[in-house]
């Protein structure tokens, strides 16, 4: 069987056209938990922020009026009628000539509408004070719902939430979020030379890296996954096991067992589950990726070797898990200079690991099937399949992992 090779873009648009639909449904959770969630809808003010109109200095309510054209030389003179103690409602109501005394963060008391702050006025220790700098209307304050007022639109639906968000909302006195559920999806390592890590190792076989690699990968951008261990390189058995992580799963990688060998039932069991969509992808890492869709859920077969399979997610599985969980890919990506020349002519996209170092990307270049490859990374390239490779200094984007 030969390979059908599509281009990245190519298998993202096939990706998007089948599963671009698909969407997590809700769930509430505490604050507490809600770091790194999306929302699941816009999220409304409840209350007018601040609920009272309230001194940012500690001075002098008035009446802007009263202090009109005042200056050193002739202050205008103010009665102070009382104070506003802070957490407290403000019973006075101030009329012409009259002041009273508030602290930053206190509530204007009714009638006034400008702060003087105390280097602004003389008190005259009788219960006067004088204003000796004319104030405008609104100044040194905020009003009631400045900062919000009910049901206007604090953040949109599909926004992550940041460590200041929490701030925020706990400001708003939300106590739980609806946030897009973590669609789970299930994880199967192929290949009988595999064993799990912690467990005795003899001459060729090697550790599940895999499982492992792909759970961290899927946690860190939000999703959950369910893995369902090692499976011998036996199409009933791999049968089993997917039909199996399909029924709880929302979606399913399946790693190993990709590539057109004998052993290497994947493309042909998803073609009887369900349908084959993508079988060879144009990148370097990741040629044998395949993508099917069984019971209308989306299955990635990614290649056996751990740095091509991580790659294939950050590429293909992680922008729709981004999608399912109502967001945008939210790849960060910086634009540096590349530490040295790099060759690239092979017809396939490449993804190359750079470690980010004085200001530099520094490409490591190594074979696909070496997991020390990526150790010490910051993120990777891309470089175009019609590019003869980059030149020393050229300007490249990472997309940090
Ligand atoms: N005739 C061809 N042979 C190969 C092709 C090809 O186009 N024609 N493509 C090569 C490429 S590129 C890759 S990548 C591999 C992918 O093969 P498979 O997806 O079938 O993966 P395996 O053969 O099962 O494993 C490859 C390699 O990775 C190791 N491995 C597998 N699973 C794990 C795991 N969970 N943890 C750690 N390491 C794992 C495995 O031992 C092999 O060394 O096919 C090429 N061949
Ligand atoms: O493309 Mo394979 O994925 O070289 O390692």
């Amino acid at each position: 069987m030969m390979l059908e090779v599509k281009t990245l873009a190519q298998v993202n648009q096939i990706i998007s056209d089948h599963f671009g639909h698909l969407r997590a449904s809700g769930e509430n959770v505490p604050l507490e938990a809600a770091l790194g969630r999306r929302l699941y809808q816009d999220l409304l003010s409840k209350e007018f922020v601040p609920n009272f109109n309230r001194s940012t200095v500690d001075g002098f309510a008035l009446i802007s009026a009263d202090a009109f054209g005042s200056s050193e030389s002739i202050p205008a003179i103010l009665t102070v009628v009382g104070k506003s103690a802070m957490g407290e409602h403000s019973q006075l109501t101030l009329r012409r000539g009259e002041c009273a005394s508030v602290p930053t963060g206190g509530e204007l008391p009714a009638g006034a509408d400008a702060m003087v702050m105390l280097e602004h006025a003389e008190d005259y220790g009788d219960g006067t004070i004088g204003v000796i700098k004319p104030v405008a209307p609104g100044a040194n304050l905020i009003f009631k719902g400045d900062d919000l007022k009910p049901g206007q639109v604090i953040y949109q639906q599909g926004k992550k939430i940041d460590v200041a968000d929490v701030g925020t909302l706990a400001a708003l006195g939300f106590t739980q979020v609806t946030v897009y559920r973590a669609p789970v999806i299930g994880l199967i390592s192929t290949g009988d030379e595999l064993v799990k890590p912690g467990e005795p190792i003899s001459t060729g076989q090697i550790r599940d890296v895999n499982e492992p690699l792909l759970q961290a990968a899927l946690e860190k951008c939000g999703a959950g996954a369910h893995a369902f261990g090692i499976c011998k390189d036996d199409k009933p058995v791999i049968r089993e096991r997917m039909l199996t992580a399909l029924k709880t799963c929302d979606g399913l990688i399946v790693t190993g067992g990709t590539s057109v060998g004998i052993q290497d039932a994947l493309p042909e069991l998803v073609s009887e589950l369900g349908t084959l969509l993508v079988h060879g992808v144009a990148a370097k890492p990741g040629k044998p990726t395949l993508v099917g869709a069984i019971d209308e859920k989306p299955v990635f077969g990614l290649p056996g070797n751990p740095a091509a399979a991580f790659f294939m997610f950050q590429v293909l599985v992680k922008p729709l898990l981004e999608t399912m969980m109502g967001g945008s890919t939210g790849e960060v990506r910086l634009v540096l200079p590349i530490a040295r020349a790099v060759p690239s002519n092979h017809g396939r996209e490449d993804l190359l690991p750079v470690k980010i170092k004085a200001g530099q990307a520094h490409p490591v270049i190594g074979k696909s099937g070496l997991i020390t490859t990526l150790a010490n990374t910051d993120g990777y390239i891309r470089i175009p399949r019609d590019k003869e490779g980059l030149q020393k200094n050229e300007h490249v984007e990472v997309n940090l992992f």
